[in-house]
């Protein structure tokens, strides 16, 4: 079992993706998608005129902060244009694929945080009405059925909290505790970088291997959001995940490419 991740900054080339996941699904592969969306939910935040709001940690963790109109929109983006789009590019290509976000059937759980807290010009401050939260359980019972009936499940956050509220979780954190839950041996994080960067943006800084016990130790070369895709990759090694690698889904055959060790391998 293969866990992939696609982001969803922009130059992802969805196209490729779905077509390597595909050629790979026929051939008898088993594999599940989760996606991001997050470059399209900002450009869509701002044309509705609720434009995103970032939040730094004093750990240093940049997350999204999610209030309830942030969410919605978070939710029209996500589930609606992301999510369809690739299961209609995955139709296509004959594979039947089922989209579905981590509220569905709780596939995705997690405790809700209502407060945030924020280093804001150098102040820490906590903000309320935060819809985030970090997965902690995974519904395989519902995944293991649809592989079990064939279909290929394309997942995408939102979580649902133990009440039953959507929260807004890390989709590579997400798709870390899917990995572990479902004992995947691998798990491919792909974005529009070719791996983790030692000197980001500099490409020709890659990060080739970094070993399973070590992962933390390269935290110090991810910036922004990288971090917390370090963080999933931790999480999915010391949960018993064999393989992590961090791929580039610009172009090409992605989910190859990173299975024959393009990128930064983790294992
Ligand atoms: N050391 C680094 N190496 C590689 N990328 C880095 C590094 N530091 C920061 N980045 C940034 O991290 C980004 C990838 O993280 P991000 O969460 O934005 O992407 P994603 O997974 O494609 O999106 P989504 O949140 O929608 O799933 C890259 O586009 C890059 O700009």
């Amino acid at each position: 079992m293969i866990v992939v991740k696609v982001g969803g900054s922009a130059g992802i080339d969805y196209d490729a993706v779905c077509a390597d996941l595909a050629a790979r699904w026929k051939a008898g592969e088993r594999l599940i998608l989760v996606h991001g969306g997050s470059g399209e939910t900002n450009r869509v935040a701002e044309a509705l005129g609720h434009p995103p709001r970032f939040v730094t940690s004093p750990s240093g963790y940049t997350s999204r902060f999610t209030d309830r109109q942030t969410l919605e929109i978070f939710e029209m983006v996500y589930c609606g244009k992301m999510n369809k789009g690739i299961v209609e590019r995955l139709q296509r290509l004959g594979v039947n694929a089922v989209g579905l976000s981590g509220l569905d059937g709780r596939i995705f759980e997690g405790r809700h945080k209502d407060s945030v807290r924020a280093v804001e010009n150098g102040k820490v401050k906590v903000l309320r009405g935060d819809h985030t939260g970090t997965v902690e359980r995974v519904n395989t019972g519902l995944i293991e059925l649809l592989l079990g009936a064939g279909y290929l499940p394309v997942l995408t956050p939102p979580a649902s909290s133990y009440e039953g509220v959507a929260i807004n979780v890390d989709g590579d954190r997400a798709a870390a505790a899917l990995a572990v839950a479902l004992r995947a041996d691998a798990l491919l994080l792909l974005s529009n970088v070719p791996g983790l960067l030692r000197d980001y943006p500099d490409e020709a800084s890659l990060i080739r291997e970094i070993p399973a016990g070590d992962v933390e130790a390269y935290l110090e070369f991810a910036q922004d959001r990288m971090k917390k895709k370090v963080l999933g990759a931790a999480e999915a090694v010391q949960g018993g995940v064999k393989r992590v690698i961090f791929g580039d889904a610009r172009a090409g055959q992605p989910v190859t490419a990173a299975l024959e060790g393009a990128g930064t391998v983790v294992s």
